[in-house]
């Protein structure tokens, strides 16, 4: 069955906007888990731009589903999720400047120290996912790395400015995904998927997780938007 991981960072962007106390991640997390959610996603980023480390324990404390912590790989973080224990880990590449994660992790250029991570996560029970593009030799050293998982970065389909450019790139994530399957490689998808673009990644066979995150922050607010003028209304006149 396909499952979706809702990525709720960026509820955590708006409150640090203000750096404030709302909209709170973790109450986004049970919200989507009432709708349906199979997995709660988060990034702490080490800049810290979104998730905060409190939300990461109080997501490991209140999520019912599965947490799935996305974090590059460094010692800080390592450390931390050997603390915090995620139902699995996901390794990102992660660069200071960028708006969002541009692309996969360079599994190849760092094998030996990518190996270590996984293992001394995974020798903690906690499985690893890999965050990389659809690539031939990426895909043959996330099989290397012993990691339980890769997810394939759908950021090149979801911008591609054509359709052909789409087809193109659907082709790459389905290669990708039946080259991992034959690894013994279970394979995850996500970034920039809409509720437009999602569903021919969806029946890619052999799919396990979607991780979707802006997409349903974006819609959560405009759908939500006429009760909270409605609800503000009332707060004004005393009657909230
Ligand atoms: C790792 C990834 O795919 C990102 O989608 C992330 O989880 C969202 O956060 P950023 O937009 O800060 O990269
Ligand atoms: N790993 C991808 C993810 O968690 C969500 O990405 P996006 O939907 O916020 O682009």
């Amino acid at each position: 069955m396909l499952t979706l991981g809702v990525n709720i960072d960026h509820v955590a962007t708006v409150r640090q906007a203000r750096r404030t106390v709302e909209p709170d991640p973790v109450a986004a997390a049970v919200l989507a888990e009432l709708g349906g959610a199979n997995g709660i996603t988060a990034h702490l980023r080490e800049d810290r731009r979104h998730i905060q480390d409190r939300d990461i324990r109080l997501l490991r404390e209140t999520v019912r589903t599965h947490l799935n912590l996305e974090m590059a790989a460094t010692e800080e973080m390592v450390s931390i999720a050997l603390d915090v224990k995620p139902d699995y880990v996901t390794l990102v590449p992660e660069k200071r400047e960028e708006v969002t994660t541009e692309g996969g992790l360079d599994i190849a250029g760092s094998l030996e120290k990518l190996k270590n991570v996984v293992d001394r996560l995974q020798s903690a029970n906690i499985p690893v996912s890999l965050f990389i593009d659809a690539d031939e030799s990426q895909i043959k050293a996330s099989a290397d790395t012993q990691a339980k998982f890769i997810e394939l970065h759908t950021g090149k389909y979801a911008d591609a400015p054509n359709p052909e450019i789409r087809q193109k790139e659907l082709e790459s994530l389905k290669l990708g995904c039946e080259q991992a399957l034959n690894l013994g490689l279970r394979v995850n998808a996500g970034h920039g998927l809409t509720y437009i673009n999602v569903y021919p990644v969806g029946c890619l066979p052999g799919m396990e997780e979607l991780n979707i995150g802006h997409t349903i922050v974006s819609r959560a607010v405009l759908v939500g938007m006429e009760r909270a003028v409605k609800e503000m209304k009332l707060a004004m006149r005393g009657e909230f």
